[in-house]
């Protein structure tokens, strides 16, 4: 009550009720002019303004100070707390929902088996065991139609996109249920092959009496989640670094020198090991500075958990927090020349100031994907640039937010085998 009587909301305005101003943003971000929409913001309100955002009060923030303010500040004064839209779709039960213990106990349990067993094969084969065909195409439809709806406002009605979202999010749930139930049996009975995919080791984490110790729903949550954090954002990754690839041909010839260097050191048919990861140093710098400029992720939310005092303003409880921590990365006092697409810059990270750079977040919530996404992005790239020369079909340099990046048409390619298969 006293911060409430000494400070101020920040300047700005909620809108319209339940809208807000979550239609211009939206629709900025599609344009890809979502940097201006909140440089306007900026330029008349300040660094810290409050909006409303997906039907709840929001403060927008961005820079230093915020990147480190919401990765180090504990539950104690924020929560995660995304768009209800995201909630609805993804499930109350997932990590992005979670806090404290709860959060813990549910991470701790998911990064071990996702580290052994999605470097396995890619996420789709393991998460579900279906390999390519018309049911693995139906998931990866529902998957797109979920992720489209995540931003949005939470009316369930048949004309909006959230509406379309929910009903995939519900199919794939129906599926995983049916999906669990078979791999429950199978775990029960010892008939679980010894190459085990990502639900069967959730199910096989047990208590004292071999009770399990995960929930249906936590499963099904975090499966769906860990699938939705993946397949959106490394293939974002990939497609831009190919797009960026194409463009710039000195930097894709030092990538594929890098590469076959490596590729050469090889006997044919085998595999890629560990080293040569930690080899490809040049080729994650060019991942880098990809995702500096085409960041796979725009910003995250948090929800205050009591009055707080932020830049000089007061953020009242159960408010959200829109951090768009991606906004430090075209600041030229961070990084000069920032249009210029530069991987050098990340020679030496150290150097870099900390938390402007931060594509897979920070503190307790820092993404737990990272390391599977930089080793599905440097082999992706090693056999791509090994094999392959390609050509982009559409030069222009647009792409829209929905709400990760896609550029024109998905990019298109003209692609040539550089040997024969
Ligand atoms: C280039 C690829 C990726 C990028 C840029 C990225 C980025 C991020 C960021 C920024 C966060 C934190 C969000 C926040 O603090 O609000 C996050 C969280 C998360 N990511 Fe990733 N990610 C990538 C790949 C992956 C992959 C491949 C997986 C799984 C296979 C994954 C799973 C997750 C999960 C489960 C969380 C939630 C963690 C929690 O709340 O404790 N991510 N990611």
């Amino acid at each position: 009550r006293r911060i409430r009587s000494s400070k101020r909301v920040p300047p700005g305005s909620l809108g319209f009720p339940v809208i807000g101003q979550s239609l211009g943003l939206l629709r900025a971000m599609k344009a890809n002019t979502a940097e201006k929409w909140l440089d306007e913001r900026v330029q008349k309100y300040g660094p810290i303004s409050k909006l409303s955002l997906f039907g709840k009060p929001t403060v927008f923030i961005y820079g230093q100070a915020a990147n480190k303010f919401l990765f180090t500040s504990d539950g104690s004064v924020l929560t995660s707390k995304q768009p209800q839209s995201l909630k609805m779709i993804l499930g109350d039960r997932c990590l992005l929902e979670m806090n404290d213990e709860d959060h813990k106990r549910v991470r701790d349990a998911l990064v071990l088996p996702l580290m052994k067993t999605l470097t396995f094969d890619i996420i789709c084969s393991l998460l579900f065991g279906l390999e390519r065909g018309a049911r693995r195409d139906q998931v990866v439809r529902y998957f797109q139609q979920m992720i489209e709806g995540m931003w949005s406002i939470p009316i369930n009605l048949p004309f909006t996109r959230f509406n379309r979202s929910i009903k995939a999010s519900k199919d794939v749930q129906k599926m995983l249920k049916q999906l669990i139930s078979e791999k429950r049996h199978e775990f029960d009975n010892n008939l679980a092959s010894s190459h085990q995919d990502l639900i069967t080791c959730l199910l096989s984490i047990r208590g004292e009496n071999k009770q399990e110790l995960m929930s249906e729903n936590e499963i099904i949550h975090n499966v769906m989640l860990i699938m939705v954090a993946g397949y959106a954002t490394s293939s974002v990754l990939i497609t831009f670094m190919v797009r960026l690839l194409a463009k710039n041909p000195n930097i894709h010839a030092a990538v594929l020198k890098e590469q076959e260097e490596i590729a050469q050191s090889k006997s044919p048919g085998e595999s890629l090991t560990w080293e040569d990861l930690g080899n490809m140093k040049y080729t994650w710098r060019v991942a880098m500075e990809t995702m500096r400029m085409f960041p796979p992720i725009f910003g995250g939310f948090r929800q205050t958990v009591k009055d707080i005092e932020y830049g000089g303003y007061l953020i009242p409880k159960g408010w959200q927090i829109f951090l768009v921590t991606a906004k430090t990365h075209m600041n030229s006092s961070i990084f000069q020349e920032p249009e210029k697409f530069d991987p050098a810059r990340f020679e030496n990270t150290a150097s870099l100031p900390p938390y402007n750079f931060v594509p897979f977040g920070g503190g307790a919530r820092i993404c737990p994907g990272y390391k599977f996404a930089k080793i599905e992005t440097l082999v992706t790239i090693h056999y791509l640039v090994t094999h392959f020369t390609w050509k982009l079909c559409c030069t222009d340099d647009f792409f829209s937010r929905d709400p990760t990046p896609v550029p024109t048409q998905g990019l298109p390619i003209q692609i040539i085998p550089r040997k024969p298969l």
